[in-house]
């Protein structure tokens, strides 16, 4: 049993009803765990005034906690006395054994350690297929089966948009059902393993001294809860060939360790070499087994997979029949297996809906001529969804900050047939963007927005310039669920502009939901599709607004580019990072 004492002896604890901080987010781990706990603290809370003296376990003390929920971090969450645990790789209903780690004083929280189950909840059906589940800080749910992890989706972009979009819930409409990854292991295309530098090395750097390794170090991911690397030999996440690739970098590294100053991060990215079957090369198959290729049928074609660990050697993933190249290192979505079911659901959603005439009782809407012809793909890295809707439009630009990445994405619109007078991209800032384009090119109209920002989601300035312009479909992809709920909130529900003056949101959320880009984890992909409001037509408002815009844009600045309608700095260099599963 856990042994308690009195939680910081002599000071008084009390279960306040302060004011909660502002919601104003960066949709941080530390942040949505916050809003869970709350939450869950609300039902316990005792009534204003009521103080309560709080008897905590003592750090590093076992307890025994009653699981109650999910948060959307990925933990279970267990009240006891007014304080909420936080238990990690546990299922509602779980009796757990765990080590109390830290208490959060001022939010009546405890972090605690997984030890054991002590009885397990009727959710625990799965036997995860990872040997370091539980121990890794990759995977939260391989104990779960996998519709339940999908229906807990669901339940994270529900609760994102409950706390962090500041919208009544009547603005928010019901979400769908989260779509699943026709993979749910074996679908990650990238890993990025690290090892750390030996104790003293850089006192040895600093003294001009060669780094001694006493031993090969661990490599792998993050120890759960610590700051240590843990040693993986396996990843059952990974792709077959970046598992592969993973044994063979262990065996390197091993060999070769001598040769580091430091510790480094390996690279592990599939690359797809796809051959005609009863073509020449496709003796490929005969290739079936050599060592480092792993062969997948895929009806006429023939994909060789192998995996690439130079960053700067180029990647190739099909998906569908869109090819696209791009240096392994830059970021390219990591769940090959789902990305035609995302591209198809932005298909069949971006446009306004348009109902069948009568003599299109066959359903086939595709004869009637949607009033959108052009798209604007801000953050659109190598061009993934540019290109995947480019046929959909007459005019198609994406714009990426990572000069890198939109080399990348004029290379893949080549790669795969499309014209560059109707697609086309830029390397700029997105903030840039709207306060650049000249609408009587780019009627708003007739213009549907793509947003994919990094987790960090949009910068305020660029939703201004969004509603300034105020194209007619916005359709925004995210890998973090909470700061795009926080931007979402802003289109719909308005935000300051710069000196404070309210500026009014001019969208209604459409349809909502979770695309489950990586199984196993808390991670879910959000797409949310906006429409004007009350829209069919171009309200007075807007047309003040294009008239604003047209005064905005009028002649070229000095070292701008001008493509069709948009007037944009050129930006030399970008991050190219990867902006998800920093875990790995
Ligand atoms: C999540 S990735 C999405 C890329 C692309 N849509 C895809 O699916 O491959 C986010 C992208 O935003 C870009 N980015 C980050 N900040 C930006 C900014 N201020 N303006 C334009 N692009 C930016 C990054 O370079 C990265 O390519």
């Amino acid at each position: 049993m856990a042994q308690k004492r009195p939680f910081n002896e002599g000071k008084r604890h009390f279960k306040k009803n302060k004011k909660q901080k502002s919601t104003v987010n960066d949709g941080s781990n530390e942040e949505v765990l916050l809003a869970d706990v709350r939450r869950l603290l609300q039902d316990t809370r005792i009534s204003e005034g009521e103080e309560k003296e709080k008897q905590l376990p003592e750090q590093w003390s076992e307890i025994e906690l009653d699981i109650s929920e999910l948060s959307s971090t990925g933990d279970g969450l267990a009240e006891k006395d007014g304080q909420v645990y936080v238990v990690p790789f546990a299922a509602p209903g779980d009796t757990i054994t765990a080590k109390v780690v830290r208490h959060v004083q001022d939010e009546s929280y405890t972090i605690t350690d997984f030890l054991s189950v002590k009885t397990a909840s009727h959710h625990r059906t799965e036997t995860p297929r990872c040997p370091y589940f539980t121990q890794c800080s990759g995977c939260q749910f391989q104990h779960l089966p996998y519709s339940y992890q999908l229906a807990h989706k669901r339940g994270i972009v529900e609760k994102a948009y409950a706390n962090f979009s500041s919208l009544p819930s009547s603005a928010v409409p019901e979400v769908g059902d989260t779509i699943g990854s026709p993979l749910q292991y074996g679908y990650r295309t990238k890993l990025t393993p690290h090892f750390d530098a030996p104790p003293g090395a850089r006192r040895d750097k600093r003294q001009g001294l060669k780094v001694k390794w006493e031993e090969v170090p661990p490599i792998g991911y993050m120890k759960k809860g610590t700051r240590k690397t843990m040693d993986i030999e396996e990843c059952p996440i990974g792709t077959e060939a970046v598992q592969q690739g993973l044994k063979r970098e262990r065996v390197r590294v091993h060999k070769e360790i001598d040769n580091y100053q430091r510790g480094a991060t390996l690279l592990l990215r599939e690359s797809t070499e796809r051959v005609k079957k009863g073509e020449a090369d496709a003796d490929a198959t005969a290739k079936d087994g050599e060592s480092g290729v792993v062969i997948e049928d895929r009806g006429e074609y023939v994909h060789r997979k192998t995996c690439i660990t130079d960053s700067k050697a180029t990647s190739t993933e099909y998906v569908d029949d869109f090819r696209f190249d791009n240096p392994a290192g830059a970021f390219f979505q990591n769940n090959n297996s789902i990305l035609p079911l995302v591209t198809q659901y932005i298909r069949d959603n971006i446009l306004a809906p348009v109902s069948p005439s009568p003599d299109q009782s066959n359903g086939d809407s595709t004869a009637v001529k949607p009033k959108i012809k052009n798209m604007i793909d801000a953050y659109s890295g190598s061009g993934f969804f540019t290109i995947t809707l480019s046929q959909m439009f007459s005019n198609s630009i994406g714009i990426d900050i990572a000069a890198q990445s939109i080399a990348s994405a004029n290379n893949n619109a080549k790669l795969n047939n499309l014209l560059p007078d109707s697609t086309k991209f830029i390397a700029s800032d997105a903030n840039d963007l709207f306060s650049a384009v000249d609408p009587s090119k780019f009627k708003p109209e007739e213009t549907a927005v793509v947003i994919d920002p990094p987790r960090k989601g949009c910068d305020q300035n660029f939703i201004r310039q969004l509603l300034a312009y105020g194209p007619e479909r916005v359709c925004y992809v995210s890998c973090n669920v909470h700061t795009q709920a926080r931007d979402v909130g802003w289109l719909v529900g308005g935000l300051e502009d710069e000196e404070g003056k309210a500026l009014e949101g001019l969208y209604e959320i459409e349809s909502l939901r979770g695309f489950d880009f990586f199984p196993q984890t808390s991670h879910v992909e959000g797409v949310a599709v906006l429409r004007k409001k009350g829209s069919s037509g171009v309200g007075d408002d807007v047309r003040a607004k294009e008239q604003a815009l047209k005064v905005e844009a009028d002649g070229p600045e000095v070292g701008a580019d001008e493509v069709d309608g948009i007037k944009v700095e050129a930006k030399s260099e970008g991050t190219g990072t990867d902006g998800v599963g920093a875990a790995r």
